[in-house]
């Protein structure tokens, strides 16, 4: 199989697409595959399929799911792929309306009052997600309660304190959609009395977009966010520098501010490369959805366009389902509904789940999402369920759902890397903070600390050693004082990195390497 031939391929596709009709059916061998097109090719791990990417198309696929042909353009058809021994045959099945690879979960972070709930709104409301009358109500609300500007905000913080205090209180999601993608924003707390509950929004998130006002510049939260998302292993972040309005959308004062952040970037690994800024104002919707006419000296994109070229995210390949709930619902009609994200495998309705560390299992009946019932769901997927026989007592936040043949691990111990960030004092065994690691939040035990690492090379420098302080990076031996679900890092990623936090701050954050289950 040449390139000439698969582009043939896809050309046929196309029209087969619009009339509707089988593609015809291509072979191809493995060695043509490898030979011809591979060394053109890149392999990447998305949604759990393994995307073989050709000249101008590639294949998603999975042998639990179904498999794509996507096009340079975006175009998608639904194709089986069966295997004849050494060869491949490819056949059109379907045309694919919508493909999870769209699907992309952004959490919103940053300092309290710097905009995040605002900037939601506006861009909620410019995609035609929120009328224009119902911006006017909030506007009436807002200036009633002495809040004058909180039209936006108020889209998003939809509780009576929210409203009253003028603050997000806990994590809310909003769905938004592109031409090329589907989000759910995740609107996060700023405030430090919520952290908590950032976490449970950044645990869920493929990457993040980080807010700062550009008046005041960076602020607490800002780094603690920043460097929580950075540990929980968000992949992109994206910067908006927000109240342009405040500064007279100067460029000067933006250069300053993204000094300032490209400061902290470089405290938590990340380069200014990394990381794309874009200058906004959520009270006058500037850059929002088009560009700017206020700010002619920012060349970039508006944030819509930037949120579409986040990297799509990456999940574990060929690994079993593992769905950390997040909460859990009893809704009238359909019994105890948990919801959470999927970080790896296939939830699919009919099959026997288990969830840990309650160890309560039961067949999969209704799987919801964005209010629409499917047959099954993939990784990145939000979903709500139902499972027969499980009641509210058996599952809570924090709880993880898996095949009941390969259950999510129960730890009686786990071993870890971490690095100590800011600790007032020094650490010694026996110490027990709180660990947050995917939905849960529960107190552990530092049982002993095994080894320290140079933070530069990574060698042992000492093994054994009584105590760590902030700036150590250690091996330490970790004992949940509750059942907890942990994995390691390298088979489940989202649920082998947590962060520790204690007497209101996050002091560490850590990486698990091996897990003894409790039996
Ligand atoms: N001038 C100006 N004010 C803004 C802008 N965006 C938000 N604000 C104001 O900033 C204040 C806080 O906005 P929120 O959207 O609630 O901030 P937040 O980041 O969600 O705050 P938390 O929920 O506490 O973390 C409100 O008074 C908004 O009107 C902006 O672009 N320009
Ligand atoms: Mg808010």
């Amino acid at each position: 199989m040449t390139a000439t031939n698969w582009n043939a391929l896809i050309q046929v596709g196309e029209e087969a697409g619009l009339r509707g009709e089988a593609l015809g059916d291509y072979l191809l061998t493995v060695s043509e595959l490898v030979e011809k097109e591979l060394p053109e090719a890149k392999t990447f791990d998305t949604f759990g399929r393994e995307y073989i990417e050709f000249l101008n198309a590639r294949i998603l696929s999975h042998p639990d799911v179904t498999d794509y042909l996507q096009t340079d353009d975006g175009k998608r058809y639904k194709i089986a792929i069966e295997n004849e021994g050494e060869s491949y045959r490819i056949i059109k099945t379907a045309t694919a309306a919508t493909h999870p690879s769209r699907r992309q979960n952004v959490a919103v972070i940053g300092h309290s009052g710097h905009g995040k709930s605002s900037l939601v709104g506006r861009l909620l409301f410019e995609t035609g997600g929120v009328p224009e009358h119902v911006i006017e109500q909030h506007r009436e609300k807002a200036e009633e309660k002495g809040k004058g500007g909180f039209e936006f905000a108020y889209v998003m913080d939809n509780l009576a304190e929210e409203r009253e205090r003028g603050v997000t209180i806990d994590i809310a999601h909003q769905e938004l959609s592109t031409d090329t993608h589907d989000f759910t924003l995740i609107d996060c707390p700023g405030h430090r009395d919520f952290v908590k509950n950032m976490i449970t929004g950044v645990s869920n998130a493929d990457n993040a977009l980080l807010v700062v006002a550009a008046d005041a510049g960076v602020e607490s939260q800002t780094q603690e966010h920043l460097f929580l998302a950075r540990t929980l292993g968000v992949s992109e972040i994206l910067v908006a520098v927000n109240k342009m309005d405040q500064v007279g959308y100067r460029n000067d004062r933006y250069e300053v501010v993204c000094e300032a952040i490209t400061d902290l970037l470089a405290q938590v690994q990340f380069s200014r490369n990394d990381v794309t800024f874009v200058p906004v104002s959520a009270l006058d919707g500037e850059n929002i959805s088009t560009e700017s006419e206020q700010m002619p000296w920012y060349d970039g994109s508006a944030l819509l366009d930037l949120l579409d070229e986040l990297p799509a995210p990456k999940h574990p390949v060929g690994a079993s389902l593992r769905l950390p709930i997040q909460d859990v619902y009893t809704i009238s009609g359909i019994g105890t509904v948990p919801v959470g994200r999927i970080e790896a495998g296939v939830l699919r309705k009919g099959e026997t789940v288990s969830f840990q560390p309650s160890g309560a299992s039961g067949e999969v009946k209704v799987i919801e999402m964005h209010h629409e019932e499917c047959e099954e769901a993939y990784p990145g997927d939000n979903v709500g369920f139902n499972v027969r026989g499980i009641g509210k007592g058996d599952i809570q936040r924090g709880a993880v759902c898996g095949p009941v043949d390969d259950p999510p691990t129960v730890a009686e111990t786990f071993s870890a890397r971490i690095t100590v960030h800011d600790h007032p004092a020094i650490i010694t065994p026996g110490y027990t903070p709180i660990f947050h690691v995917h939905t849960a939040q529960v107190a552990c035990t530092i049982e002993s600390i095994d080894q320290l690492e140079s933070p530069k090379s990574g060698d042992i420098v000492a093994e054994s050693p009584d105590a760590i302080e902030t700036g150590d990076v250690a091996r330490v031996t970790v004992r949940p004082q509750e059942p907890l679900v942990v994995e390691s890092v390298a088979t489940y990623p989202k649920l082998g990195r947590f962060a520790i936090r204690d007497m209101g701050q996050t002091i560490a954050s850590g990486t698990i390497i091996d897990v003894t289950e409790r039996l």
